[in-house]
């Protein structure tokens, strides 16, 4: 059975319906990014998954049961989470712990361990009014993790950071996942690339692609051949073929030409530019990154 199961999903605001038909699952132990742009739909997901939204069609199963009984099994950091900035780090945790009716003991040891995880065992007794926004971050996964959650959810984790910030939550992200099951939304390629076993990409509310990295390069991406020559863009005309060329793209004496096969792209590009007595000075076959099938999924969608 799958940790989380996601049928048919769909949020429908009066006639707007941002989500359509969105089935995934997630087993226990992967982690898995919610990829799209903005508007793409990846809060309300989310926002159902955690019963804050309603569904207005299909069903989401929590370790086989329906999910609005089994919130308190997911632990949850907002795209905002908004902290008291009078109290300490260690008292948000404890006052969030005791929400979740966690024996004394047991909590006093857990938030030392989860804060030293963080790393804000130095500053758990400080003021969260006078934390940078990455240990605001931290305190925020710490409280998500509080009560031993079997999915750990997270909307946008490292976007309001700065780069270096991201860099440290990122890093803690890759310990975490070692021993939790998390989905989490980002508009960032990279780091869903960095982090994830399974890539969700959504876009106006419909999942496009859903599959490990490898899997989704290995089975959507177009070859691309970069042909470098003096004046190129004057050529390209002739390297138009509707049958087996995709698009081509000018970057001053590079065309980036986007073919729908290795084989027949190279002997059409190897005929036109002996035929046009292009000087080349460089011929080459690419593999297509996984930014750049995002960026021609989402358009194409
Ligand atoms: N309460 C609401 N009423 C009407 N439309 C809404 C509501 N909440 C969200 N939407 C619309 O649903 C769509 C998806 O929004 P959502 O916030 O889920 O996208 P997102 O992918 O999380 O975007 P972002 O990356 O900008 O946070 C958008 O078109 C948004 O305007």
């Amino acid at each position: 059975m799958h940790l989380l199961q996601v049928s048919h999903l769909q949020k429908k605001y009066g006639s707007h319906e941002v989500v359509q038909n969105i089935n995934f699952h997630i087993n226990r132990g992967e982690c898995v990014a919610l990829l799209g742009p903005n508007g793409a739909g990846k809060t309300t997901i989310i926002k159902m998954i955690l019963n804050i939204n309603k569904l207005t069609g299909g069903q989401i199963l929590l370790n086989g049961k329906r999910h609005d009984q089994m919130c308190q099994f997911i632990g949850y950091l907002p795209q905002h989470p908004t902290f008291d900035p009078w109290m300490t780090g260690k008292e948000l945790l404890t006052f969030m712990g005791g929400l979740s009716n966690i024996d004394k003991e047991v909590l006093e040891q857990r938030i030392n361990e989860l804060l030293d995880l963080v790393g804000l065992g130095g500053v758990k007794n400080q003021l969260i009014g006078t934390y940078s926004g990455g240990m605001k971050q931290r305190l925020g996964i710490a409280q998500a993790l509080i009560h031993q959650p079997k999915l750990l959810i997270m909307d946008e984790p490292v976007s309001a950071l700065d780069p270096l910030g991201r860099r440290d939550i990122l890093e803690l992200l890759k310990v975490i996942k070692q021993t939790s099951t998390i989905l989490f939304s980002t508009h960032i390629l990279h780091d869903a690339e960095e982090l994830c076993d399974k890539i969700l990409i959504i876009n106006q509310g419909q999942l496009l692609v859903n599959g490990s990295i490898n899997q989704i390069i290995e089975e959507t991406q177009q070859p691309i051949f970069i042909i470098q020559a003096p004046r190129i863009g004057e050529w390209t005309h002739e390297l138009v073929n509707e049958d087996i060329v995709e698009s081509i793209e000018l970057t001053g004496n590079a065309a980036k030409v986007r073919v729908k096969n290795i084989e027949r792209g190279r002997n059409w590009l190897l005929r036109n530019i002996t035929r046009l007595q292009l000087p080349v000075q460089k011929l080459e076959l690419v593999q297509e990154s996984l930014e750049e099938i995002f960026i021609r999924m989402v358009k194409s969608s």
